[in-house]
């Protein structure tokens, strides 16, 4: 077993890893073990993914473990509204890290495919899909993976939107200078398993911040992802240091 220190804050539970290589190699035997576990007592198993780019090497890994991958329906928690083929799609993200090698048996809904749809179509395709797969109401995830940005941001739900925890399950928003669309803090907390992992210097506020009870949910929106269960934040020792441990 690595190194690691565990720390339970309110509702959040804490792992702290030496670096990055270390904090996604145990990420991706987490993720994994869930998926094996919850495939033992359900027919399916629904993961909600993130963006970015911290997660790529979680994924990699992942791809690369023979587990029953044509169980298991991947969605994004958000998706930046840009071509599909444009760098910055996270699908395409997905398709070159997640989805390949064993991982390429998953079945992943992508939200924007090549044909142009407009806005309200989208949502109300991705909105039927999420019913058709996941059980509850609101849409319930098995585990949901999200990032942190270094303004507190998660999904797409960026700092002071008006609409983050709209009575709904799919927005649209503005963040980073893209047109995003977000599952929304209703979809996401009612996810059976939560977690964010958070890598790098440049999360150290954003990561004070959210597990400080006395923070806005206005500024720092990852605030507003809330579960019965702890949620678990997966990090580094560098993303940490804000933190008195
Ligand atoms: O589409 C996106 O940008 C996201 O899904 C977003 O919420 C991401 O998870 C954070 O911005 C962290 O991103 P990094 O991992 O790149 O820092």
């Amino acid at each position: 077993m690595d190194e690691m220190i565990e720390q339970s804050y309110g509702g959040y539970k804490l792992y702290i890893y030496k670096d990055k290589l270390e904090l996604s190699s145990n990420v991706s035997n987490f993720i994994e073990n869930q998926i094996v576990q919850t495939l033992k007592i359900k027919d399916r198993f629904q993961f909600c993914v993130s963006g970015g780019s911290t997660p790529k090497s979680v994924y990699q890994l992942l791809s690369e473990r023979d587990i029953e991958w044509e169980k298991v329906d991947i969605f994004l928690g958000d998706e930046r509204c840009v071509d599909p083929k444009s760098e910055l799609s996270n699908s395409l993200m997905l398709k070159n890290s997640l989805l390949t090698k064993y991982g390429s048996k998953a079945f992943f809904y992508e939200i924007f495919s090549d044909k142009k749809v407009d806005d309200n179509i989208s949502k109300n395709l991705l909105i039927s899909k999420l019913n058709e797969k996941c059980n509850g109401k609101p849409p319930s995830f098995d585990l949901t993976l999200l990032g942190l940005g270094d303004d507190g941001h998660t999904a797409s739900l960026f700092p002071y939107q008006k609409n983050n925890n709209a009575d709904d399950f799919v927005i649209f928003n503005e963040g980073k200078g893209l047109k995003r669309i977000s599952l929304t803090p209703k979809v996401l907390s009612a996810s059976s398993k939560i977690i964010f992992l958070v890598s790098g210097a440049s999360k150290q506020l954003a990561l004070k911040r959210l597990l400080d009870k006395n923070e806005s949910p206005e500024r720092t929106p990852s605030k507003l992802i809330k579960s019965s269960d702890q949620i678990s934040i997966f990090c580094d020792e560098e993303s940490s240091k804000e933190l008195s441990i």
